[in-house]
């Protein structure tokens, strides 16, 4: 007999499921309520429309209706991720305020790193969300627990990129259970389950649910509705139309299966008494002042998530093939063509060659700049999704972007020093003291460091990996051709040369030249072509060197804050809009 052809026995409540979490203590669950909610979404106008209902602790909560309803988009306006247009969302009877690491959300998208075993990848998540001072041994518990609890034990060596797509599902609403969450909020976390897994995910649902925690989800699988407490159905222009138990959702149409509740929906039909009950009940007027949701443990501090973040960038980097090869690939790439296209002894100051000299400074500035601008493009669109739900669970930016700056500017300082060394090898650049090559290597790291951070602000600000790649030659051109090093500064039109100043690469260009000492070589050297290049190309390189490592240090700072803020607006403002796209 299907179940809507029967009265709804009450939810199912497996005593055999185990517990979702570790401790006895009953979790203090989030009260939501959500009075005559409207929503407008860009470019898809009013999508939801005077909606009221309220989602309680201990209580599991569905949201369904026809596809594009607005399940979506009411889940994550009352998890406070985007304000309503209109109404009120209350979380314990004030504003949502900003999530922390008990506030469990899990969109439709993966959101976790898919290049590291499953258990690694939970037990950095666990780091970041657990108060501090959370004992290793402790933090271990709780994965093997979750690990548990989604029978996922099995798996916990796999790589999450290998997992299948529900055993990845699973693996995201496991980072979501490690810190006994106030509320879950899931979206569709049961699309394409088989039947078995889903019922077995909706009874870890159910015994969290008994803990405490308010549960929220979003489906379109009708097996799931009577293993939830309320059903909130959405009619297709986004109003409600019956919200309450799910056994009397048949009844209140007058009709009997959910097909035909989902005919009669599409058909303009409302269950007025269970919608209007509540939002007439409630009392919205006077909410507690402040904000609610606030995280009720205190997040993990900021040295302690960059170590965190830091370990983790260093091995998903390890592990990231495409990263690896355009970390290995770049250098010798570039330095290869130093070869082929620069005889040796251009700084032989008994037969100098200007020309070439001035060039091996451009293209060891150009360099320094590529490495640091291609490692960084690929370091946050390619986890931009795990970044923004990172963010809703406490995680700063500041620890964040900080973690890719400890991770890949050690990489870039090695990049250059190999290209340096190599150089030098191979007589492209003079015999000197380790002052000229100090020099030298301070000048390429600052200018790697500036172009990382212009990478990461790119990164930041792109929507998809592909996006960043289109950048790439948008970044590089300006670069070459404000440098100073084909067009002379002092030959420049004052517009070029007002453009030169915002480019890193001029600046790198002249502190090398400036510590190579080439003013003296062209001034002083054999060449006869030495003096009237120094007219062209002026004062350029008789600044001290640390002019330009000041204003590349300038830059790289200045980059960095700005990343900062376009990553601040993104969590803000899009937190879970990356399946919708904005
Ligand atoms: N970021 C966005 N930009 C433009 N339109 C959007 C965005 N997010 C949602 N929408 C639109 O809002 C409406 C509701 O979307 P939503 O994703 O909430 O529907 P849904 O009921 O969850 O659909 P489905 O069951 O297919 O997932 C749709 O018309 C959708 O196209």
């Amino acid at each position: 007999m299907p179940w809507h052809a029967a009265r709804m026995p009450t939810p199912m409540r497996p005593r055999s499921a185990p517990t979702a979490t570790a401790s006895s203590e009953r979790i203090d669950g989030l009260r939501i309520r959500a009075h005559r909610v409207d929503q407008d979404v860009r470019g898809a106008g009013r999508v939801l429309r005077e909606v009221s209902f309220d989602a309680d602790p201990g209580r599991i909560t569905v949201i369904v209706g026809s596809s594009g309803a607005g399940k979506s988009v009411l889940l994550q306006t009352l998890a406070g991720l985007r304000a309503p247009t209109g109404g009120r969302v209350l979380h314990d009877g004030a504003p949502p305020g900003r999530p922390g690491p008990r506030f469990g959300f899990v969109p439709q998208d993966d959101v976790i790193h898919r290049e590291l075993p499953l258990r690694r990848t939970l037990v950095y998540a666990a780091g970041l969300r657990l108060p501090p001072g959370t004992a290793p041994g402790d933090i271990d518990e709780r994965v093997d627990r979750v690990l548990d609890v989604l029978s996922l034990t099995d798996r916990a060596d796999t790589p999450v990129g290998a997992l299948s797509g529900g055993e990845r599902k699973r693996a995201s609403i496991a980072a979501e259970l490690l810190t006994r969450p106030r509320v879950l909020f899931l979206d569709e976390p049961t699309s394409g389950l088989d039947p078995v897994t889903a019922a077995g995910l909706l009874r870890t649902l159910r015994s969290l649910a008994e803990d405490g925690t308010t549960v929220v989800l979003t489906t379109h699988v009708l097996a799931d509705l009577p293993r939830c407490d309320r059903v909130v159905f959405l009619s297709p222009t986004g109003r409600l139309a019956y919200t309450g138990e799910p056994a009397d959702l048949c009844a209140a149409f007058g009709v009997g299966t959910v097909e035909e509740v989902y005919e009669a929906v599409a058909g303009g039909s409302r269950a007025q008494d269970s919608m209007t009950s509540e939002a007439g009940a409630m009392d919205v007027s006077d909410p507690a002042p402040g904000s609610a949701a606030a995280p009720t443990r205190p997040r993990s501090g900021a040295v302690r998530q960059w170590l965190l973040l830091t370990r983790r960038a260093g091995a998903l980097m390890w592990r990231n093939r495409l990263t690896a090869a355009v970390l290995a690939g770049s250098p010798v790439m570039i330095v290869a063509m130093f070869v082929v296209l620069f005889r040796p002894g251009a700084f032989d100051a008994s037969s100098p060659d200007p020309g070439t000299t001035a060039m091996i400074m451009f293209w060891i500035a150009f360099s320094a700049f590529f490495f640091g601008l291609t490692y960084g493009l690929l370091q946050i669109c390619t986890e931009l999704p795990v970044v923004r739900r990172e963010w809703i669970a406490g995680v700063r930016i500041g620890p964040y972007l900080a973690s890719k700056v400890a991770t890949v500017l050690p990489l870039l300082a090695v990049a250059d020093a190999t290209l340096l060394a190599v150089l030098r090898a191979l007589d492209r650049l003079p015999a000197a003291g380790w002052e000229v090559y100090g020099s030298l290597f301070t000048s390429a790291v600052l200018a790697s460091a500036a172009a990382l951070a212009l990478g990461l602000l790119a990164s930041a600000a792109v929507g998809e990996p592909g996006q960043a790649t289109l950048m790439l030659p948008l970044l590089c051109f300006p670069q070459v051709l404000f440098s100073g090093a084909f067009v002379p500064v002092p030959r420049m039109p004052l517009p070029g040369e007002v453009i030169s100043w915002a480019m890193t690469n001029r600046w790198a260009f002249e502190a090398l030249g400036s510590g190579v000492g080439l003013e003296p070589l062209w001034r002083r050297g054999a060449s006869p072509l030495g003096p009237p290049l120094l007219r062209s190309y002026g004062d350029t390189f008789a600044h001290p060197a640390a002019r330009g490592w000041l204003v590349l240090a300038g830059f790289a700072l200045l980059l960095l804050g700005v990343t900062w803020a376009v990553l601040a607006r993104k969590c803000r403002e899009g937190a879970v809009r990356s399946r919708a796209g904005g």
